[in-house]
């Protein structure tokens, strides 16, 4: 159609454009104060729109040799905005890009004893907590009071209105978690102080998975034992090229037949469940990546800036949109505790409307509740 053609200034302009983004794209550094590519190139219509983004900062549509879940984010590219057009779509321009500044991280209360295993910080002026096993001497292993130690700063974090999203990782570069720590463990479970036997890191688990926010594992180093099995009930994660992923259970004489072996099945399917759990190999990132055990893998300096920037985003979006969701993915698996807490998120949207609200304030008043006016939708 005639109206398709293009005059040749504007083809050539944005076919440049076109090269310039992608070139911009391979090329652009990590630092964010850096200009976006280094091949400005003029606006052949200076009417439109100057936004605030440079339209080479836009890369080719997303497929597959340009995503960055498919080149494993080794080239540090995050794609929030992929567009079809090459152009900034409208949403883009409106939001900005998300920043990629480090945060600036505070030490935050817990209440009750001093934490010894384990770091609990906030970063200023975001919605993000960090919580950090600090026992980089055992590769980050867990014996009972660790866990105890995890699951108050999860409720802090769970409890505290300004947190969105909690990073949960290990300290150092070595390890998020090398599972159970084997120097505690006894006939009945993980022997603590009070010289009780638990597996109090299944209690952990369910914590994690029921939390209604969202809970990102940042994985650098290894992640192995009933610390793999930490990384996979939280709900994304996002490891350094040096993580390494494997079941260890059964060469040590344990094995984890719960979440362990449900939701990794789930994730990975039945075939290379069986293969991690009955060979206890171990996996480098990539292979992971390729497996979907996790979402994506950057260089192990990076791993903070990348993590932060996928919890930036979430906290862009509605919180009770992923809280509902969350619950929603869960249910599908969890059976009645899954539909429990889906169904509770159901009450809690209902307690916030007029219609519930009727009820509360009738009984309050001593009077019927009026519910006439509450339309039945279709
Ligand atoms: C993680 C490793 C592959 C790292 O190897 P690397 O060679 O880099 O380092 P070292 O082996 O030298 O380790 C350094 C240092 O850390 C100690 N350490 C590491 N992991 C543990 C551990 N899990 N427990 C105790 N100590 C650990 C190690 O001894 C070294 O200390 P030194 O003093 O000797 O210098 C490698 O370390 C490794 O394979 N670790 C063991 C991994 C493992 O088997 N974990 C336990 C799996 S079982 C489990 O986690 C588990 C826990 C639960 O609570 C369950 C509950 C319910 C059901 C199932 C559960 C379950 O399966």
């Amino acid at each position: 159609m005639a109206s398709d053609k293009k005059d040749p200034i504007t083809f050539c302009y944005e076919q440049a454009t076109r090269r310039t983004a992608i070139l911009a794209n391979h090329l652009s550094p990590t630092d964010p104060t850096s200009p976006p590519h280094p091949l400005p190139l003029p606006n052949p219509h200076p009417t439109e729109a100057s936004s605030a983004f440079d339209t080479a900062a836009f890369v080719e549509p997303v497929n597959a040799s340009t995503s960055s879940q498919a080149d494993g984010g080794q080239f540090g590219k995050s794609q929030p905005y992929a567009s079809a057009t090459g152009q900034p779509t409208k949403y883009a321009r409106i939001h900005g890009e998300v920043k990629r500044t480090p945060a600036v991280w505070r030490k935050a209360e817990v209440p009750g004893p001093e934490l010894e295993d384990v770091l609990y910080e906030k970063a200023e002026g975001e919605g993000i907590a960090k919580i950090t096993i600090n026992r980089p001497e055992r590769r980050n292993a867990f014996r009972p009071e660790t866990v105890k130690e995890l699951s108050r700063a999860f409720n802090e974090a769970r409890d505290d209105p300004d947190v969105g999203v909690i990073i949960f990782t290990g300290q150092g570069s070595l390890a998020f978690c090398s599972g159970g720590d084997q120097h505690f463990r006894g006939r009945g479970g993980y022997v603590g102080n009070d010289r009780v036997p638990r597996l109090n890191v299944l209690d952990l688990q369910v914590q994690i998975r029921r939390l209604p926010k969202p809970v990102v594992a940042m994985v650098a180093g290894y992640a192995v034992g009933g610390g793999h099995v930490l990384h996979m009930v939280c709900d994304l994660t996002i490891a350094a090229d040096n993580a390494v992923f494997g079941q260890t259970g059964p060469k040590v004489g344990s094995f984890d037949a719960g979440y362990g072996c449900s939701i990794m099945a789930r994730t990975i399917g039945q075939k290379k469940a069986r293969e991690m759990w009955f060979l206890a190999r171990m996996y480098t990132a990539k292979e992971a990546l390729d497996m979907g055990l996790i979402n994506t893998v950057v260089p192990v300096a990076r791993l903070e800036e990348e993590t932060l920037i996928w919890c930036r985003e979430m906290l862009r979006n509605s919180p009770m949109a992923l809280r509902v969701l969350k619950s929603s993915l869960n249910a599908v698996d969890d059976g009645g505790a899954g539909l429990q807490e889906l169904g509770g998120n159901a009450t809690l949207l209902f307690y916030g409307s007029e219609e519930g609200s009727e009820g509360r304030e009738a009984y309050v008043e001593g009077r019927a509740p009026d519910f006439s006016k509450f339309k039945r939708l279709p």
